[in-house]
């Protein structure tokens, strides 16, 4: 069974027309990067997926779970999501161990009565992903850095089959980026580990971590393939409709927008 399956899938808001007919399969196994220019639907892809959408037409699938069909919240409790419209939802004042743990409940506060162990695992995880020096830090003092690997720990409280990362990268510092990165690579490596959908403006981020590549153009597919496929100067300067260079260096794909 795939993981996910989109099929004709339209998604129209305030008459704006912002996915259109999306046919989009991922295979269990497959870590997907999504490119695509500012507004080419990429967030809303990604929050039809994670139910925070809803698709008017087409049929949409994940993990087993049929939309409009199946009950919902079950699903939303197998997929984790690191970005920046999650990072906004917290309170400046929580702290690091505590954020990580809302991760279980999939809320932004901790509603419920929880305990020290519970804390204990949030803490654990925070030393297995390396952010272990961020436990008992607030949350708003945090960089963006450290605000993102917090971010990561919380997605994985809970296991997720399915992980979303929408611009993760965004305001890292060059060495942040690669441990990040790194801290994928080694969730790819995890047993039963979650398949990573990963949205980014950088094609070098795309590591050979992932084996599939999704390329966005005006709420379209424009073409979907492995990165040696389409990171290619022809395809990308078609698909940006601007001429690219792109270079290989070390396994890492650099997308230069062509001189004149
Ligand atoms: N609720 C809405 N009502 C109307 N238009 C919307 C709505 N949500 C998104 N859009 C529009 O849909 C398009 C796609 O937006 P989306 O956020 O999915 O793009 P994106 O590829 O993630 O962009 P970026 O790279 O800038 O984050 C944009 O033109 C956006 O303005």
């Amino acid at each position: 069974m795939a993981i996910i399956e989109l099929t004709a899938v339209d998604f129209v808001r305030n008459q704006h027309h912002i996915l259109k007919n999306i046919n989009w399969t991922v295979e269990k196994n497959e870590h997907w990067a999504i490119l695509g220019l500012n507004g080419s639907g990429k967030s809303s892809l990604l929050k039809l997926i994670m139910a925070e959408n809803w698709k008017t037409n087409g049929e949409l699938t994940v993990l087993g779970t049929r939309f409009g069909i199946d009950r919902i919240p079950e699903l939303r409790a197998k997929i984790g999501i690191v970005g920046s419209f999650i990072a906004e939802r917290f309170r400046p004042d929580i702290v690091a161990e505590n954020l990580v743990l809302t991760g279980r409940y999939n809320s932004s506060m901790l509603y419920r009565e929880f305990s020290e162990a519970d804390l204990d695992e949030a803490r654990a995880l925070m030393h297995q992903i390396g952010a272990e020096h961020l436990i008992g830090r607030i949350y708003g003092t945090l960089s963006q850095g450290e605000k993102q690997l917090l971010l990561i720990a919380r997605s994985l409280m809970i296991n997720p089959q399915i992980l979303i990362l929408d611009e993760a990268t965004s305001g890292l510092d060059l060495f942040a980026k690669a441990r990040l990165l790194e801290k994928l690579h080694h969730i790819t490596q995890l047993k039963n580990g979650p398949t990573l959908l990963y949205i980014t403006h950088h094609p070098d981020e795309i590591t050979t971590d992932f084996q599939k590549v999704l390329l966005l153009r005006d709420g379209e597919v424009f073409d979907s393939g492995t990165p040696a496929e389409l990171l290619t100067a022809p395809l990308l300067s078609d698909f940006y409709q601007m001429p690219v260079t792109v270079d290989n260096i070390n396994d890492a794909y650099f997308v230069l927008p062509k001189k004149s």
